[in-house]
C-alpha cells in the first residue's frame, strides 16, 4: 500500500539560490518536472498557466514569490523597500482572480511587512521569508485537520466522488477534499474514490487519479458525464470537493462542473461536502454573485489535448473555469476548525472565532 504523505511537495523555496521550485502540474502524469523560477514574470506565468494550481498551493507560491521578488530590491530604507514590495504584490495579484488564497497570502505578507515598520530592509526580508514559510507549514496542519473532521462524517468502505483535484499537490500536504482519503487509508478505511476527469484541463484524470494511484488508494476515473450513473447505481455515499472561494452565505466557487455534481447529489440524496481552509472563506463576499469567475482561453476546450483540434476552427467557445455551487446544495463546509452547517451566514463566522 502506498504512503500518500510521501507524495511530492509541489511548492518549495530554495532561499540560498533565491529560487522558487514548483512541480509543473501541466505535464503530469506523464512527466515529473520541477521548475526553478527566479523571475516574478515566471512565477506569474506559472500561476496563470496552472503549473502551480489549487487555491492553497497558489497562496503558498504567492507568499514565497512576493518574498523572492522583494528580496531582489536594492532599497536601503524601509519605505523604499515597501514601494518595491507593493509592486511585486500587485503584479502577482493580477495572475488569477478567483482563488481567494492568492490575495489572502499576499495580504498576509503585507501585514507582516507593516508589522516590521522601522526595521532595516534585511530584517524585513528575513521576516517575509519567515511568514512565507509559516503559510506553508500551517497549511499542512490545516489540511490534516480538515481530513480529521471529514472522517467524522464518512464511513469505512464508502464510495466517494470528487471533482477536479483538491489533493496533496494542490496544498502543502494531504490536500483538502483528498485529506480524509489519505488519513482514512492510514486507518484502513478502504474508501473507493470515483474521480471526475474534470474537463477541460483534466485535473481529475491527470492529477487526482495519479496522486491516488501512487498512494495505493482505490480510485476509478470517470468522465464528467458519468457522475449521475455512478450515483444512481449506489456507488457513491458522499461527495467531497475543494473550493476556491466560499462566500459568507456558503455559496462556493470551485472548478467548473462542481455545481452540476451538487445538483446531482441533491437529486440522489447524497451528502455533498465542501472542504475549505479558512483561508479560502471570504466573508467580504456576501453571496456567490460577488465572486469573479475566471474565463480562460478557447484552446483549452478545442485543441489543448489533441494533436489536431477536435472542434471546428474558430468555433465560438465559452470557458469559465469555475462555477458557484448554491449554499442550499451543500450539506456541510468542512474547515480546520470544524464543520459548518446551514445557516452558513451564522456558522461560518463562528469558525473564525474558534
Ligand atoms: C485544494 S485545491 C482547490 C481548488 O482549486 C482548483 O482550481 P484550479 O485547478 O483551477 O487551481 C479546483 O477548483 C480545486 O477544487
Amino acid at each position: 500500500m502506498g504512503n500518500p504523505v510521501e507524495v511530492i511537495q509541489s511548492v518549495k523555496l530554495d532561499d540560498e539560490n533565491s529560487t522558487l521550485i514548483l512541480l509543473d502540474q501541466t505535464v503530469l502524469p506523464n512527466e515529473t518536472v520541477f521548475l526553478e523560477l527566479k523571475e516574478m514574470e515566471d512565477v506569474w506565468d506559472a500561476i496563470y498557466q496552472l503549473k502551480v494550481r489549487g487555491a492553497p498551493a497558489i497562496g503558498i507560491a504567492a507568499g514565497y514569490g512576493v518574498y523572492l521578488g522583494t528580496k531582489k530590491s536594492t532599497a536601503d530604507t524601509y519605505d523604499g523597500l515597501y514601494e518595491d514590495f507593493k509592486k511585486v504584490k500587485e503584479y502577482l495579484a493580477s495572475s488569477r482572480p478567483t482563488a481567494v488564497n492568492l490575495f489572502w497570502a499576499l495580504n498576509r505578507m503585507e501585514d507582516r511587512f507593516k508589522a516590521e515598520e522601522g526595521k532595516t530592509p534585511a530584517e524585513v526580508k528575513a521576516a517575509l521569508k519567515e511568514e512565507a514559510e509559516l503559510i506553508r507549514a500551517e497549511d499542512e496542519q490545516i489540511c490534516e485537520s480538515i481530513g480529521k473532521y471529514a472522517l467524522s462524517v464518512l464511513e469505512p468502505g464508502w464510495g466517494i466522488l470528487t471533482h477536479c483535484n483538491a489533493g496533496t499537490i494542490a496544498t502543502a500536504k494531504y490536500g483538502t477534499a483528498l485529506a480524509p482519503i489519505y488519513l482514512g487509508q492510514e486507518k484502513g478505511y478502504d474508501f473507493k474514490v470515483y474521480a471526475d476527469e474534470t474537463r477541460p484541463l483534466l485535473q481529475g484524470a491527470r492529477l487526482t487519479a495519479w496522486e491516488l494511484e501512487k498512494a495505493g488508494v482505490d480510485v476509478t476515473l470517470i468522465c464528467d458525464n458519468m457522475a449521475s450513473i455512478v450515483m444512481k447505481e449506489g456507488k457513491i455515499q458522499a461527495v467531497l470537493v475543494g473550493c476556491d472561494r466560499v462566500a459568507e452565505n456558503g455559496d462556493t466557487a470551485n472548478k467548473i462542473g462542481t455545481s452540476g455534481v451538487a445538483i446531482l447529489a441533491k437529486h440522489y440524496n447524497i451528502p455533498f461536502y465542501v472542504c475549505a481552509p479558512l483561508s479560502t472563506i471570504d466573508l467580504e463576499c456576501k453571496t456567490g454573485d460577488d465572486i469573479h469567475i475566471e474565463l480562460r482561453p478557447s484552446e483549452e476546450i478545442t485543441s489543448k489535448w489533441y494533436e489536431k483540434p477536435m472542434a471546428p476552427e474558430n468555433v465560438k467557445t465559452y470557458n469559465p473555469c469555475f462555477d458557484v455551487t448554491d449554499h442550499s446544495l451543500i450539506t456541510g463546509i468542512i474547515t480546520e476548525k470544524g464543520i459548518a452547517y446551514a445557516p452558513f451566514t451564522e456558522s461560518l463566522p463562528q469558525m473564525f472565532k474558534k
